[in-house]
């Protein structure tokens, strides 16, 4: 055995630096399964100076219209902010089944994921509960087969920078987490109707570099002018895309597996959106919490664990 193995084999192990010094501010809710710190003080002061750099125009392809930063937050403290969601939300790993033609599918959805918010005819009150926006009453039981859940603090310290520096308003965070290079997301638009016609999406990543392709939806048949080609980004952690005109209605997005190591930190997806109606809400929680096992990240062996 060569003298550096030997080495290392008995010194004792420094432990890790955690790459964020924990806030002890917590969010709390009845439907978390645990509380949330609130964004490290670091981060948060960090943020006031977003977005990192200019966002840049795409809207020279047909029917394309996006704002890609590149970053948008700051790429010295991304990967920090990474580490810190991956440890702090409780995720999920939802099946389900589809019925196409009389055929029952089940899916297994190959990523995990997390939601936050409720649509616009509700809102959160500061102390948790649930209104509804016009009259401000208590929401009536029934209104949702869900449980919504409010933004944590950092999340809404997200969204608030992010309506702030785009002039769009949101009410729901949609978290994915890509473990590896083999969890993925399928080419789909974000075109449901409780978005309504022409959705405004803010996508930010974090963590391990990921391609997001985009294609723009077959031509109608006698269409003249040609389908434009395939654009690819090489998302990296920090940046965020601004999806909005009829970028949802005209073109599909995904993000597909990868083989080798650039995937293997793992990567995070946030969406903020904004859903119109109740429908968008049950719809959310069903497809992003569903009713399986939560998980959270376990440091020490390094992956998503049940959590109970
Ligand atoms: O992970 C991404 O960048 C895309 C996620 C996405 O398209 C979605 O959640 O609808
Ligand atoms: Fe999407």
């Amino acid at each position: 055995m060569k003298r550096g193995a030997l080495d290392s084999f008995f010194k004792p192990v420094a432990p890790k630096k955690p790459k964020y010094e924990a806030n002890a501010k917590t969010s709390t809710h009845p439907t978390y399964p645990f509380a949330v710190p609130h964004l490290p003080e670091a981060f948060a002061e960090q943020l006031q100076f977003t977005p990192a750099e200019e966002g840049k125009v795409m809207n020279e392809e047909k029917d394309l219209d996006m704002v890609y930063y590149q970053p948008y937050i700051p790429r010295s403290i991304a990967d920090g902010m990474f580490e810190y969601l991956r440890q702090e939300l409780f995720f999920y790993r939802v099946q389900y089944t589809i019925k196409r033609g009389g055929v029952t599918t089940n899916i297994n959805t190959p990523r995990f994921t997390t939601v936050f918010g409720v649509d616009a005819t509700s809102r959160f009150m500061e102390d948790g509960s649930l209104v509804d926006t016009k009259t401000g009453n208590e929401v009536e039981k029934g209104r949702y087969k869900c449980k919504p859940r409010p933004l944590p603090q950092c999340l809404q310290v997200l969204k608030d920078l992010t309506e702030g520096a785009t002039g769009e308003n949101f009410n729901f965070a949609l978290v994915n987490y890509y473990a590896d290079g083999q969890d993925s997301i399928s080419y789909h638009s974000d075109d449901e109707r409780f978005l309504g016609p022409l959705p405004t999406i803010a996508s930010f990543t974090l963590g391990a570099k990921r391609d997001f392709l985009m294609k723009h939806k077959p031509m109608p048949p006698g269409e003249s002018v040609a389908e434009p080609k395939q654009i690819k980004l090489g998302l990296a952690s920090g940046d965020m895309v601004l999806m909005r005109g009829k970028t949802q209605s005209c073109w599909l997005h995904s993000v597909p597996k990868r083989a080798g190591d650039e995937a293997k930190q793992g990567r995070i997806n946030i969406t903020f959106r904004k859903a119109m109606v109740r429908g968008g809400t049950d719809n959310y929680y069903q497809y992003n919490v569903g009713v399986g096992e939560t998980y959270k990240w376990n440091g020490e062996e390094k992956k998503m664990k049940c959590w109970s």
